[in-house]
């Protein structure tokens, strides 16, 4: 059972401006509060009633505001005590159709961490960041920022891809150098640059996959948590980019391994080339540290890999919505993860909308296309063997640390 507090609900602007005298049937919550809270009315909405409906029943014993579940025990049943429990560091990824609501869903989970006694990082690596959006701060910068209101430490972090791709070309501009190029060319070596061109590590940075971006991002995380600084975070939730970047994504650390690799055998022979011809002319024309970072790229794209598959310390949760279209999505990220050999256990089902107590025919016929979509989760092959955890549709944008609060002790039960 999670509960709320009486000044977080009044503090939240999703409350304050939402609290109306009207009855209404939930189906899916009840909320319960003493007589002495600030709230007078013995029965609020927390949203429309056409969309979500809170019912909000006295309760005599208790000086606070609970949410109590009511749905099936084997959907909901503990969940969040088994991704809070234990020190150990925990990495839950989560991914999906673009605009299902998984940053929404991220950000509440990084927010209700926190407020369970986790120190907290939330890290976007989706190109489109939306993370500033729903926690209603700025997070751009690509640094650590600290984000206002939870329990225990909340960071915030979104990768910039343009930042990160730029050190990604720093790192391989032998590939192609103009300098080297020039320079081999002229000693008639011009064709192990060539094929250094025939990787085509430069095209792939100058028009980026879908995927790359996000390799990238991941690949700076681990960076950074290589850092005293981040030792201290025992929960980290990624905000992953839409599902073809993600399926693109798993398959990239190979690609890029096997690339690096290439370029660094041929780079030796360069270096070798090149160290000859020097000894003769005496010409210098070499970068370094560029095999170096080279050499540690590949080794975090190895570990990304590795994070990504490792079932002790990470989790895929997949954030889906109740149409079948999204559902058909879903269906083949799961299947593709499990091929790949990533572990995903819940499957958030997002924007369900409750039982319509109004004559509203639209809202009608959506509750029934969701209730079909639904049970096609059920009835898939993929989807049915993960949990379901199931997060009504609200009437309003989903922002700032109250709202997320409040959306967190919904979903993550
Ligand atoms: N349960 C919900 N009820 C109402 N609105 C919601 C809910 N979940 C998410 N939203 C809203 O849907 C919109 C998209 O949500 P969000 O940005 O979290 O999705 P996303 O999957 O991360 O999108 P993208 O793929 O574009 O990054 C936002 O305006 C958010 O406030």
């Amino acid at each position: 059972m999670a509960t709320l507090s009486s000044s977080l609900l009044s503090s939240s602007p999703l409350c304050k401006s939402r609290f109306s005298p009207t009855t209404l049937v939930s189906g899916i919550d009840f909320i319960s509060f003493s007589p002495r809270t600030a709230l007078s009315s013995s029965t609020i909405s927390v949203v429309s009633p056409a969309i979500l409906c809170l019912s909000v029943k006295q309760n005599r014993q208790r000086n606070s505001l609970q949410v109590k579940s009511v749905a099936s025990p084997t959907e909901t049943a503990s969940e969040f005590d088994e991704m809070v429990s234990g020190t150990k560091r925990k990495y839950y990824m989560l991914g999906g159709k673009g605009g299902v609501g998984k940053t929404s869903c991220a950000a509440s989970l990084a927010v209700r961490f926190a407020n369970n006694g986790h120190p907290t990082l939330v890290v976007s690596t989706d190109p489109a960041h939306s993370l500033s959006d729903s926690f209603a701060q700025d997070l751009t910068g690509g640094m650590l920022v600290p984000v206002e209101g939870p329990e225990s430490p909340l960071f915030a972090l979104e990768i910039n891809p343009e930042k990160a791709r730029e050190e990604f070309r720093s790192a391989s501009q032998m590939n192609g150098g103009t300098g080297v190029k020039d320079f081999m060319d002229g000693m008639g070596l011009g064709m192990l640059v060539e094929q250094l061109g025939e990787l085509k590590l430069g095209e792939l940075l100058d028009t980026p996959p879908p995927g790359l971006d996000e390799a990238i991002a991941i690949s700076k995380v681990i960076q950074f948590l290589e850092s005293p600084e981040y030792n201290m975070f025992t929960r980290i939730v990624f905000d992953t980019a839409p599902t073809g970047h993600t399926l693109r994504l798993l398959s990239l650390p190979d690609f890029l391994d096997a690339s690096i690799g290439k370029i660094l055998k041929l780079r030796q022979k360069i270096t070798s080339a090149t160290s000859a011809i020097k000894s003769v002319f005496g010409k210098e024309e070499n970068k370094p540290d560029a095999a170096d970072k080279l050499e540690r790229l590949r080794e975090r794209m190895v570990k990304v890999r590795e994070l990504f598959r490792d079932t002790e310390s990470t989790e895929f949760v997949i954030v889906t919505i109740p149409t079948v279209m999204a559902v058909s999505e879903s269906s083949r990220l799961s299947a593709s993860l499990k091929k790949e050999s990533v572990p995903v256990k819940r499957l958030v089902v997002n924007q369900i909308l409750p039982p319509s107590s109004s004559d509203c025919k639209f809202c009608s016929i959506r509750r029934k296309d969701q209730m079909r979509a639904l049970d096609m989760i059920r009835e898939d092959s993929e989807l049915s063997g993960l949990t379901l955890m199931e997060a009504p549709m609200v009437d309003m944008e989903i922002r700032g640390v109250p709202a997320l609060r409040f959306l967190g002790d919904i979903v993550w039960k």
